[in-house]
């Protein structure tokens, strides 16, 4: 069995021939694919024309398939993350899943870390197969440029100036994810990945021939169903903040099924982080949003405490806990969020909070 340090893969448990799924894969009750989620509306579109070579797309498919399915298990597990740390570079399996969750998706990951150059040490990759590392390397540099494009688009299709959300933006993060979802005995009690929205600006994501892409659309889980040459625009949440809401991320999920492995490649496009943020430097982010006029700020440790906040204390621990409840927060030590409110009902989650999420930094 794949084992790395104390945490086991996916692909090894679907290997294993169980017929059951282990106890931490079963989701809640209410989190289960075939339950009817509460009504939130975010952006997804699927992009055909966009000018990225569908062979390179094919290429990126196929040697993330290799890799999780030729690969021998000796040299995938060279590659293993850092099981403690959130968002480290390699291959993995608990990367949406926090510290105090209890239950995990059934999905492996490889990781990536793209840009800046700064970040990017391709001997870090794969080379299995042997163009691992350039066809990576060419998929980055045409992602970039793709979601370049499309953040033009979008300001100017809000009638703002065409370069306003990506000079918010300024230098990308940018992360590549091969995910690899496993068949699981039991798709109908769990998930391959839990409901969430990403935390970035923009995603582009490419699946396989096999369904298992969904996204939250007036009230109701919609399949995202495969076609080979479009690239799917998940708009994520830094996009909601810098638009002020105008678009709205969009929460989606991925499920499983008990026949076919799935796999998919999400590159995320993030706002700059500037490490560890040992003061407050309120003014640049402040830059970022049209109406500042309600802010809250809040400022957390990685354990979940608030540390300050202007606004009330209820409205700084009300925020925290969406923020666990939507993002895929991990183990660094100090993040920030700004939240607008308006219309506040904890009670009711985010629909009904009219509510804008950034994380500055972490
Ligand atoms: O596999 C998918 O289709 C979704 C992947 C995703 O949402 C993510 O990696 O954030
Ligand atoms: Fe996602």
């Amino acid at each position: 069995m794949e084992v790395a340090g104390n945490q086991i893969r996916v692909q090894s448990l679907a290997q294993s021939g169980a017929t059951k799924v282990q106890p931490e894969y079963i989701q809640p009750p209410n989190c289960r694919p075939s339950v009817l989620p509460c009504p939130i509306t975010g952006l997804l579109i699927k992009v055909i024309n966009h000018g990225v070579p569908i062979q390179l797309l094919d290429d990126m498919r196929r040697i993330g398939i290799t890799f999780f399915e030729d690969c021998p298990v000796t040299e995938k597990l060279k590659y293993c993350c850092e099981p403690n740390s959130f968002a480290s570079e390699g291959y993995g399996s608990r990367m949406l899943v926090s510290s105090n969750d209890t239950v995990l998706d059934w999905r492996d990951y490889f990781d990536h870390h793209t840009l800046p150059l700064s970040r990017r040490n391709p001997s870090r990759w794969p080379n299995f197969p042997p163009n691992y590392r350039d066809v990576v390397l060419e998929y980055s540099d045409h992602m970039k440029a793709l979601s370049q494009r499309l953040l033009k688009l979008i300001s100017e299709s809000l009638c703002l100036p065409s370069s306003l959300i990506e000079e918010a933006v300024e230098d990308f993060y940018q992360n590549i994810t091969v995910s690899y979802y496993p068949p699981c005995p039991q798709p109908e009690l769990t998930l391959g990945l839990q409901a969430h929205s990403d935390i970035g600006a923009i995603t582009l994501l490419i699946q396989d021939d096999v369904s298992g892409l969904q996204v939250l659309k007036d009230g109701e889980w919609v399949n995202i169903n495969p076609l080979s040459e479009a690239i799917v625009v998940i708009l994520a949440d830094q996009t909601e903040i810098i638009t002020n809401g105008k678009c709205k991320s969009a929460v989606h999920r991925a499920i499983t099924n008990s026949n076919k492995a799935r796999l998919s490649v999400a590159t995320f496009h993030d706002l700059q982080r500037r490490g560890l943020y040992p003061q407050l430097q309120s003014s640049s982010v402040t830059l970022l949003l049209h109406d500042t006029a309600r802010l809250c700020m809040v400022i957390m440790s990685h354990h979940g405490e608030a540390v300050a906040w202007e606004g009330s204390a209820q409205e700084a621990l009300e925020s925290f806990a969406l923020q666990v409840r939507y993002s895929p927060f991990g183990t660094t030590s100090i993040r920030i969020l700004w939240v607008k409110m308006s219309g506040l009902d904890s009670s009711l989650g985010k629909e009904a909070w009219n509510c804008h999420k950034f994380v500055l930094d972490y």
